[in-house]
């Protein structure tokens, strides 16, 4: 059974056992543009207690130089190396396990984050956030209409969380994706994310719409993809016996951390609710749960 973090003395065992600290950070550190209450006290309180701090977010609308500057607008000084975000898992997964050759073009579904970490690993990109495809597509004019006019050299498509998503982008993915020799991609698999107090449809929901008129199965590369988690350990060399994910998403998050071989903490400011935890099998319940992060810094007072 997950324990609840509800006393100085847990948060204390918590210190003595983990050195890194790995975070989502939609629904844990912010919801939206706002930051979840004593979240900046807790990741100092961390940092000064010499933990090392990884923020692991599938939210690829933002590439790692992105999540740096919005880390700063919160005041919170945050290493580009310290971000491991889908948007730069899938540029990885791309060049490095696919190795699509870099005169191929990828086409995108999804928001600027994709389109910089691909142009950083060089490739060129096509869709993503141009502005002709919130354009609604006329199939009479076979001069101009788009899906006529298709690029021989496109390689793989991307599809990630698109806000904008329409029957022009859905329709563009489709007519690549008919190719079977063209990749495809999903930077993340989440059905919702959590907003404003909200819940909103995810990038796995956009991602189903195009997957489903394909009937094609991308390659999911953010959590709990465990490539991610390798990549992480590779470039960080952390101990995983002493590491923690924390998260608010069962199947994204606290997958990602117990397939990895870490202890895992929810906390309940996004996705989950303590009803879901308690209905989960003894080894999928995560190692810890609690209200919400900043408790961490709370309870140590
Ligand atoms: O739909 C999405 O892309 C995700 O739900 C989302 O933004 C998750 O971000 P995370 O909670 O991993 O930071
Ligand atoms: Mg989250």
């Amino acid at each position: 059974m997950s324990l609840k973090v509800t006393s100085k003395d847990q948060v204390e065992s918590i210190l003595s056992k983990y050195d890194t600290f790995l975070f989502d950070c939609d629904g844990v550190l912010w919801l939206g543009n706002t930051l979840l209450p004593k979240v900046m006290e807790t990741l100092n309180m961390l940092r000064s207690h010499h933990k090392k701090v990884i923020f692991v977010t599938n939210n690829s609308t933002k590439s790692r130089e992105d999540y740096v500057q919005k880390f700063d607008k919160f005041g919170l000084k945050v290493q580009k190396e310290e971000i491991f975000g889908s948007a730069y898992a899938s540029a990885i997964y791309i060049s490095e396990i696919l190795q699509l050759p870099k005169d191929k073009k990828v086409w995108i579904m999804g928001q600027k984050g994709i389109e910089t970490e691909l142009h950083e690993v060089g490739y060129e990109t096509l869709g993503g956030t141009d502005p002709k495809l919130d354009e609604v597509l006329d199939l009479d004019d076979k001069e101009n209409c788009p899906v006529y006019n298709l690029d021989p050299s496109v390689g793989a498509v991307v599809c990630g969380l698109e806000t904008k998503i329409n029957y022009h982008r859905m329709a563009m993915a489709l007519q690549y994706l008919q190719k079977p020799e063209v990749e495809f991609v999903a930077t993340n698999i989440d059905s919702t994310y959590p907003t404003h107090g909200l819940k909103m449809p995810g990038a796995g929901s956009c991602i189903e719409a195009v997957a489903f008129a394909a009937g094609r199965t991308p390659v999911s590369c953010g959590k709990p993809n465990p490539g991610m988690m390798d990549a992480i350990c590779k470039s960080h060399k952390i101990d995983r016996s002493r590491s923690i994910m924390v998260g608010d998403r069962l199947n994204t998050d606290m997958k990602f951390g117990r397939d990895g071989g870490l202890a895992t903490l929810l906390v309940l400011t996004g996705i989950e609710t303590v009803e879901n935890v308690k209905k989960l099998e003894e080894k999928e319940q995560p190692t810890y749960y609690a209200d919400k992060l900043g408790d961490l810094f709370e309870l140590l007072q």
